[in-house]
């Protein structure tokens, strides 16, 4: 056995299932029926079927994957293969944009999920070339500054082929987040505004083949903090979901070319906990190499994130206090420069 640093080893009740769960049923949506071509007539029947549909894979699940989304085939094979490249070179080349305290964007080798070493490398860019952030974490302080990607020399396409596949990211997701207003009786442009000057961002994971993928994970357990995520992995699995039927850890199944939705914490909170944002964890491959590449749609830094009024009355009152966007953002970005003895800023510290 390969002597591994001890930095990555979970603890025994993190570590992966020696008998994988493949979920059977987690939903596959088709949604063809919002694509905008010309010869698509819009039937609402149709668009109702598949509000109910989001509607019950959010409530249920969590977690669903999209088909006839819209979304160009050439721009994901471009991404992944120039990720690829990225991710092949030599470390000296990667940490030329690597990131740090001030340039938060770029290349990273030793992130950390719960104080536990991920076996994973990350390249990470914003979907505006530059995205205003608050300047620190004091709730006090108001000024504001920029977050600015960093690209590398090589491979030279990086540039162009990430930010164009950003754009068709940032367009499905707000779709999705139009079907999810009217699955909540929402009018469907409910939450454009909140994406005016929005922070968010696409990570690429490299996960590299692990000797040890019984005790190690990809990426440990965690739920994503903002809106929306959506998910492209490559044709090696790795994705385990907590199913909230049963809590037991089920892995998702790669359907070539389908992105993976999952509800963040941001929408939990605004639905005021009808949809809850779901715990999900990398597990590892001791032959193959990984690669995905999430969008997290984000929204601007001065959104102020609290259950919405239209979802909320006597019977169902706020279970949250508002909370800074921008700053909750911030907190979790310092953190990742820091070993914190406590837990990481989460949604449950603005529970009432
Ligand atoms: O690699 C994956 O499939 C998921 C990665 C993930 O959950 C994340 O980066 O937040
Ligand atoms: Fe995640």
């Amino acid at each position: 056995m390969v002597e591994i640093d001890q930095d990555f080893i979970q603890p025994p009740e993190h570590r992966p299932k020696l008998s994988i769960i493949e979920a059977e049923n987690i939903p596959v949506i088709d949604l063809s029926p919002i694509l905008d071509d010309s010869n698509n007539v819009k039937n609402p029947l149709v668009i109702d079927e598949l509000v109910r549909k989001i509607g019950s894979a959010c409530k249920e699940w969590g977690f669903f994957q999209v088909i006839n989304h819209g979304a160009p085939l050439e721009s994901r094979q471009r991404i992944e293969s120039v990720g690829k490249k990225f991710f092949g070179q030599k470390m000296e080349e990667k940490k030329k944009v690597r990131r740090d305290i001030v340039n938060v964007m770029g290349y990273y080798e030793t992130e950390h999920t719960k104080n536990v070493r991920d076996w994973k490398e990350v390249f990470d860019f914003t979907v505006k070339e530059s995205t205003l952030v608050p300047a620190s974490i004091d709730p006090d302080d108001k000024e504001v500054t920029h977050w600015y990607n960093q690209w590398p020399e090589f491979p030279l396409e990086m540039r162009e082929t990430f930010q164009e596949y950003a754009q068709h990211m940032k367009k499905l997701a707000l779709k999705i987040m139009e079907l999810i207003a009217l699955s909540l009786g929402l009018p469907p442009k409910r939450f454009d505004d909140f994406f005016k000057d929005e922070t968010s961002w696409i990570r690429l994971n490299h996960y590299p083949p692990c000797p040890n993928p019984d005790i190690v994970l990809g990426c440990g357990r965690h739920k994503d903090s903002g809106a929306l995520t959506v998910l492209a992995q490559d044709e090696v699995s790795g994705l385990e979901v907590r199913r909230k039927s049963d809590g037991e850890w089920v892995l998702v199944k790669p359907l070539p070319n389908a992105y993976i939705i999952n509800a963040g914490d941001v929408i939990q909170v605004w639905s005021n906990d009808a949809y809850e944002s779901v715990e999900h964890r990398v597990i590892l491959n001791a032959e193959k190499a990984r690669l995905s590449y999430p969008f997290f749609l984000f929204p601007s830094h001065y959104t102020m994130v609290e259950p919405l009024k239209e979802l909320t009355n006597d019977q169902n009152p706020p279970k949250y206090r508002p909370y800074n966007w921008g700053k909750f953002l911030a907190t979790r970005k310092r953190s990742n420069f820091m070993k914190l003895d406590v837990e990481n800023i989460q949604i449950h510290h603005f529970r009432i």
